[in-house]
């Protein structure tokens, strides 16, 4: 069989697309999740309880569906990586990328020699489809997307590196994490935080490459959509059952905890 397409891959083309937090970390959720739409679901490695079996049965149960899966580890580790891109991962992101040095080593973890060090898990591992894809080896990079999460000042003032870096797809911005670490905590929409937002999407855009975002409020993802980003997180799974819940009491008991809808990372 041909190698899988990288439906993500695939769907960035200048379009933005829309995509949810998928933070369950079982696959009867994420599946639910993918048939409402979303343009591409993330898969989280780094905050939601997920370790490589659940992320695998995640894969397996969004594969029949449009959303298409991304998937975030939990940090720069090669021998993860390697087993997440065993399990059929075709879209990595990884977390807190401050340097090009370590975006250069991220990009060697996910190629095989000689333009990397990958190991080879050949027919033991869904990526070949236990073998069905014969020249995998050779071609798996070419679907491949790597996403590197930009989230502190170091790596918003190395940003133009990390993303020119070959082999880097595509850079994705952590609002929590970069407005918590320079000091605006929970406040992603401080001036001096959106400048930095505004910086790394136009180094990513000057490199030719995709820029991302969490945005679950309204208003921040549609004004980082008239901004250009490509892909934009508009959800998080479980923010939006503790929403739904929330209101759904709230109609019948005066007393109930009040919905935020802007308390949402
Ligand atoms: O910094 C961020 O923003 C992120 O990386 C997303 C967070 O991990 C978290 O807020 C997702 O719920």
């Amino acid at each position: 069989m041909e190698l899988p397409v990288n439906p993500f891959k695939a769907s960035l083309n200048g379009t933005t697309r829309y995509g949810c937090w998928a933070g369950f970390g079982t696959a009867y959720a994420a599946e639910i999740l993918a048939t409402t739409g979303f343009d591409w679901l993330l898969i989280d490695g780094e905050h939601a309880p997920n370790p490589v079996p659940s992320i695998l049965a995640q894969l397996q149960a969004v594969a029949a569906y449009s959303s298409a899966p991304v998937v975030r580890a939990v940090n720069h580790d090669p021998a993860l990586i390697k087993q997440l891109l065993d399990i059929g991962t075709q879209t990595l992101m990884i977390p807190m990328v401050d340097t090009a040095e370590q975006a250069e080593a991220l990009v060697r973890a996910t190629r095989f020699p000689p333009h990397g060090f990958r190991g080879v898990g050949g027919g033991l591992t869904r990526a070949t489809r236990w073998d069905a894809v014969p020249d995998y080896i050779q071609t798996a990079h070419q679907e491949l997307t790597l996403i590197a999460q930009v989230e502190s000042r170091q790596a918003i003032d190395n940003v133009e590196a990390i993303a020119a870096t070959d082999g880097i797809d595509a850079v994705f911005v952590g609002p929590a994490d970069l407005s918590t670490g320079v000091g605006h905590v929970g406040n992603p929409g401080h001036e001096d935080v959106q400048a930095m937002i505004r910086h790394a999407l136009k180094a990513t855009k000057d490199a030719g490459k995709a820029a991302g975002i969490l945005a679950p409020a309204e208003e921040d993802a549609k004004r980082y959509a008239e901004w250009g980003f490509d892909f934009i997180a508009v959800g998080i799974d479980i923010s939006l059952l503790r929403q739904a819940a929330m209101q759904t009491i709230a109609r019948y008991k005066a007393d109930a905890p009040q919905a935020n809808s802007s308390r949402t990372y």
